[in-house]
């Protein structure tokens, strides 16, 4: 034992380092959902590799009080679901179940039984005697859950598990994820783009960026003082960076006005902020029409108007038009942890 060791009873304490792809602490209570979020690159499936102990790492990781450094894969107890490639290819998903639970030294009947029961509470246990090639994705999905449940893991990883479903399939999916995860007792970390999972699954938000720890929270803390465009952008504010400061408003707070096209005729307003820009784009959103507007050396916006002012004000594709947002609607954050 050294000074080092982390050595805590219950949750999840790591100190990871993957030699040029991640460096991460986190410690995560029993029960809890963490979102883990972050551009491409960021380290997220390095991470869950780091802990899961497919990608080789140096450091500490501690679940349940017990060192999983040294411990072979096989002995952790661990629940892996990834994105299509989770189940064995010539295993009917029934025996894919009990494939864990078998390997863990319950007897054959017993461990059937516990299968078809999991199967069943995802909602799939019709298609017990079926192979990954005879399911959909979302069924596929479904018994992958049920087999790294079956397990009762102390940590269960996900990685992007809705990715690739239609839409549908994946509300249904997370509906009956969220419920299964509020009844289990061990850690889940949940890999996701989509501000959606992060905000309505997670107890807890942890962002990567460029293989580091940026910003952990409640969602509602991370969604609403986000401390990286990633994540302002995810939870769909504005966002425009000026040197170490991240400036981020809402979308309805964007007023709009119409552009002369000689460009000398800015609106004296008392907005701080302002930029001349294009639009890009007009789509419906909720009861407001959004605006993609292309700013003159400046990021994207978005703009939300009313149905009547959008006709009004000739906003179409091309239409010249400044943007302003009053100093009190922006936000500042700074992005240095
Ligand atoms: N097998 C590998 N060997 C070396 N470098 C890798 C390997 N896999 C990923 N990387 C690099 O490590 C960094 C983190 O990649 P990782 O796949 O963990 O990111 P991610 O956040 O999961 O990204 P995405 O959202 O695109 O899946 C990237 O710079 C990536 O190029």
């Amino acid at each position: 034992m050294t000074g080092q060791q982390i050595h805590q009873e219950t949750g999840l304490h790591a100190d990871v380092t993957v030699e040029g792809r991640l460096h991460a602490t986190l410690h995560a209570e029993p029960g809890r959902v963490v979102a883990v979020i972050g551009p491409n690159g960021a380290g997220k499936s390095t991470l869950l590799g780091a802990l899961a102990g497919t990608v080789r790492a140096t450091g500490r990781v501690e679940v349940a009080g017990r060192d999983w450094s040294d411990l072979p894969v096989r002995e952790r107890r661990l629940g892996v679901v990834f994105q299509d490639r989770s189940l064995l290819p010539h295993l009917r998903a029934r025996d894919d179940v009990a494939f864990g639970l078998r390997a863990r030294g319950v007897p054959r009947r017993e461990a059937d039984r516990r299968a078809l029961g999991w199967l069943e509470r995802l909602g799939v246990g019709d298609l017990a005697d079926r192979r990954p090639a005879q399911l959909s994705g979302g069924q596929a999905q479904r018994v992958a859950i049920a087999r790294a449940l079956a397990g009762e893991p102390d940590l269960l990883l996900l990685d992007e598990p809705f990715a690739g479903l239609d839409v549908g399939v994946a509300t249904g999916l997370r509906i009956e994820l969220a419920r299964h995860l509020a009844a289990y007792a061990g850690i889940a970390l949940l890999v996701t783009h989509d501000a959606l999972d992060a905000l309505t699954l997670a107890d807890e938000v942890l962002v990567l960026d460029e293989g580091r720890v940026v910003q952990t929270g409640t969602p509602r803390e991370v969604a609403a003082r986000p401390r990286s465009e990633h994540v302002a952008r995810l939870v769909g504010l504005n966002v425009v960076r000026e040197g170490d400061e991240l400036r981020s408003f809402a979308p309805s707070a964007v007023a709009v006005s119409p552009r002369a096209r000689s460009g000398h005729d800015a609106p004296a307003t008392s907005a701080r902020h302002r930029w001349a820009g294009r639009v890009a784009a007009v789509a419906p959103h909720g009861d407001a029409v959004r605006l993609l507007v292309s700013t003159e050396d400046g990021p994207e916006l978005i703009a939300d108007v009313t149905p009547a002012s959008a006709v009004e004000l000739g906003l179409e594709p091309g239409a010249e038009v400044w943007l302003s947002v009053k100093a009190t609607a922006v936000q500042t954050d700074s992005m240095r942890p």
